[in-house]
């Protein structure tokens, strides 16, 4: 950790949500193995020792549930990661979509108390700006990028103009005018509250 703080990285990134290998059925249909194969017991108790080694924020990648939000602010999260791995992992596991309307409907105050990143599933304009809408601060995209790489530089850099199109134009064409602030009253919450958790101060 050491090292790569002293070259010059401005984050950890911990990936909590790839605990052990996982069911891939397409690809042992290919007999492509899973590069996940080894198994870590990934504990608060390891965050808090490696929260003692840097001075740079940890952002746990993976979070996937309000009570797993909560746990992480306590221990002085500052930087959290929905997501589900691209639903890599596990089946049915829930879209950051999900995950972030289950932390606005049970602790809103997260994304005031903290930056709440997300990604799995993100591929339109409209699709980041449901996100925004809910209080996600910044949103990533995974098998896209892997995709425009396969044209460069060209390719990364076009994907890039695409989706700042998408979201300035979505935002235009539902009436947001600053990208910053996406009003959450622009999302039908009904089908969501539907799939969602709710914790009832069970937590
Ligand atoms: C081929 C591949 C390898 C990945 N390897 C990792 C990894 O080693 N660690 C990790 O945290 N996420 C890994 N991810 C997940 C991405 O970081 C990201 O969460 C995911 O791709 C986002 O979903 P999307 O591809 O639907 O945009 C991988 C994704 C892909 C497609």
């Amino acid at each position: 950790m050491a090292r790569t703080e002293k070259n010059g990285a401005k984050a950890f990134i911990w990936t909590i949500d790839a605990p052990s290998t996982s069911v891939r059925h397409r690809a042992a249909r290919y007999d492509i193995s899973n590069s996940n194969a080894v198994t870590s017991a990934l504990t608060w108790d390891i965050y808090d020792q490696m929260k003692n080694r840097t001075s740079l924020p940890i952002i746990p990648k993976g979070i996937n549930t309000v009570e797993d939000t909560l746990t992480a602010i306590q221990h002085g999260v500052k930087v959290l990661w929905n997501s589900n791995h691209g639903g890599r992992q596990l089946d049915h596991s829930p879209s950051p979509l999900e995950i972030a309307y289950e932390i606005h409907r049970n602790a809103p105050e997260v994304f005031t108390k903290v930056d709440v990143l997300a990604d799995s599933g993100v591929r339109y304009g409209s699709d980041v700006l449901k996100l925004l809408a809910l209080g996600v601060k910044a949103v990533g995209m995974g098998r896209p990028f892997m995709y425009a790489n396969c044209y460069g530089e060209e390719g990364v850099r076009r994907l890039m103009q695409i989706m700042k199109t998408e979201i300035l134009t979505d935002a235009q064409q539902s009436g947001v005018t600053d990208v910053q602030k996406v009003p959450v009253g622009l999302l039908n919450l009904r089908k969501l509250e539907e799939s969602v958790f709710i914790m009832d101060g069970k937590y």
